[in-house]
This record gives C-alpha cells, structure tokens and sequence, in this order.
C-alpha cells in the first residue's frame, strides 16, 4: 500500500489509501471529509533570495507528501491570470517590492482550500510582520516550525544572476533590492519565529543534496509508516461504522 499523500490534480493509483478512504466513504453515503483550514500542517520556509528554498521545497515535497505553495509562484500566476491586481503585482516583484498582506494571504489560503491535502510548505512567506499577522488573523493557523536557509549575498547573487528562469527580478539592480528588502522586512519575521524558539536554520550554502540531508530528520515526524497509515484506516472504518450503527428502538 502506498503512503504517498496526494495534491490536487494527482493521479490516485488503484488500491491506494486514498482510492480505499474514498470508497468507503462513498459506500457509506458521506463524502470524505476535509480539516478545516486552521487544522492544516505548515511549515514556513525562509531564507533571502537565491539562498536554495525552491530547490530544497521540490525535495520535501517528493520525499515527504507536502504541498508546495511558493508565494512568488501564486503571485506571478496571478500576473498572468490577466487579474485586477495583476499590474500592481507585476510592478512590485519588479521593484523587489512586498506586495499586500491580505492578496497574497488570499492566494495562500484559496490554494490550501482546494487541495485534498494537510500538509504544506509556504515558501517565500511571510515577508514581513505584516504578512506574518494578516496569515495568522486570516487563517488561524500557527506553523509547526521554520526553515530558515542561512546564506551570504555572495553565494545568492551568484546564483540568481545564473538562474536562467527569465524571471524579471533576477538582474542585478533587483537582486540588490531584494536583499534589503530581505534584510529590512524579511528577518525580523525570523526573529520573531525565533523568540517562539520555532526556527530550524540550515547552512545553505552546502550541494542541494547536502542542504536536503541536513532538513530531513526535521520532516521524518510527517512521514507515516505504511502500518500507520493501516491503523489509522481501520479507526477511520470502526468509527464511522459505531457513527452509521442504528440505535434499537
Ligand atoms: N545548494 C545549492 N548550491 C548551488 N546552487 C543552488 C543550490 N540550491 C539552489 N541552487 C540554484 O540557485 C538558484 C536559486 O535557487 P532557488 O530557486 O531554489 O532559490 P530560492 O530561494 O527559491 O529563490 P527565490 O527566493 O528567488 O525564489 C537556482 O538556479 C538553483 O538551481
Ligand atoms: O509573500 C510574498 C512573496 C513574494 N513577493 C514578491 O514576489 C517576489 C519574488 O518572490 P520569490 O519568493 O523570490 O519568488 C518578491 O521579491 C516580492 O516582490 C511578495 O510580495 N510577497
């Protein structure tokens, strides 16, 4: 039986754990039910521009069964989607600019809503207290902890301007915003997270394969053994049964 966790759009093979809840649930006339979003699992990845969080979040996400939402990608995809925000988005990532609390904490909590599963990484949020508080009011939902990519400007300049993605914030003149920005807005939301003794920081500057070696004893908590996953199924069956059992007259 697989233990993979499935994100929206995923095909679900046959016999899987999901394929399995899901006919029971049908079989019993319910439809699966969903956390409410404050019961989600989040981990916030930190770190300043270039310094590997997309790289690392691709990782976890194949390793682990977490969703990947990059507030940057929610963003750019927003741009593109020919939105009322678009152009004011479209000028602030150009600018290395923090855009609004409330539309990105909107995106966030849209895409978490429309997936089918509980566990995901945030990359690239909150900028700022700002965002750390519009999140938290908005969602209710308080991260389990945070991934901070520990990285000097060096390294992190080389990288972005090697990047090659044609994103219109990786030139120079950019770069060097962003990295105030990172320092001005970015690392107080670390500080904070710090004073709740929440931050796991990582060297970032080692090989990706070496940075993910680093991060992964921090995530085998969320990764369930097969009979786990068996256990929970079979309390998931022995309650609804106990719920559906009529009551004698
Ligand atoms: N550990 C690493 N060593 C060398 N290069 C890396 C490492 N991790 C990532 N890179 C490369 O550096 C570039 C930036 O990585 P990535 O996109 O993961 O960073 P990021 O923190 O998500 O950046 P941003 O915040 O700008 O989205 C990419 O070209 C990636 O392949
Ligand atoms: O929460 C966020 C995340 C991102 N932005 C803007 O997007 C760019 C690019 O972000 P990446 O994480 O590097 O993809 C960032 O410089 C900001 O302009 C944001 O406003 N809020």
């Amino acid at each position: 039986m697989s233990n993979e966790v499935h994100a929206v759009g995923d095909k679900v093979e046959p016999g899987s754990v999901d394929t399995v809840l899901e006919s029971v649930a049908m079989e019993n006339g319910v439809a699966a039910k969903r956390s409410p979003v404050k019961d989600l699992k989040v981990v916030f990845v930190l770190g300043g521009p270039g310094s590997g969080k997309g790289t690392q979040c691709a990782k976890i996400v194949d390793t682990f069964g977490f969703v990947h939402l990059s507030a940057g990608d929610l963003l750019r995809a927003e741009i593109n989607s020919g939105n009322e925000n678009g152009t004011m988005i479209q000028n602030m990532i150009k600018e290395g600019k923090i855009v609004p609390a409330e539309v990105t904490v909107k995106l966030l909590e849209k895409a978490m809503k429309e997936s089918d599963n509980d566990k995901f990484l945030i990359d690239g949020f909150p900028r700022n207290l700002d965002n750390r508080k519009c999140f938290d009011e908005v969602t209710g939902i308080e991260p389990q902890f945070i991934l901070f990519f520990d990285c000097p400007e060096d390294e992190m300049e080389r990288r972005l301007l090697g990047r090659n993605q044609g994103r219109v914030d990786d030139n120079i003149e950019t770069i060097r915003k962003r990295f105030k920005v990172f320092i001005d807005s970015s690392l107080p939301v670390v500080g904070h997270y710090e004073e709740c003794g929440k931050v796991h920081k990582i060297d970032a500057t080692k090989t990706p394969s070496e940075v993910f070696e680093s991060i992964k004893p921090l995530f085998k908590h969320f990764k369930q053994t097969d009979s786990e996953i068996q256990v929970e199924l079979v309390e998931a069956i022995k309650n609804h049964s106990i719920r559906s059992t009529p009551v004698a007259a």
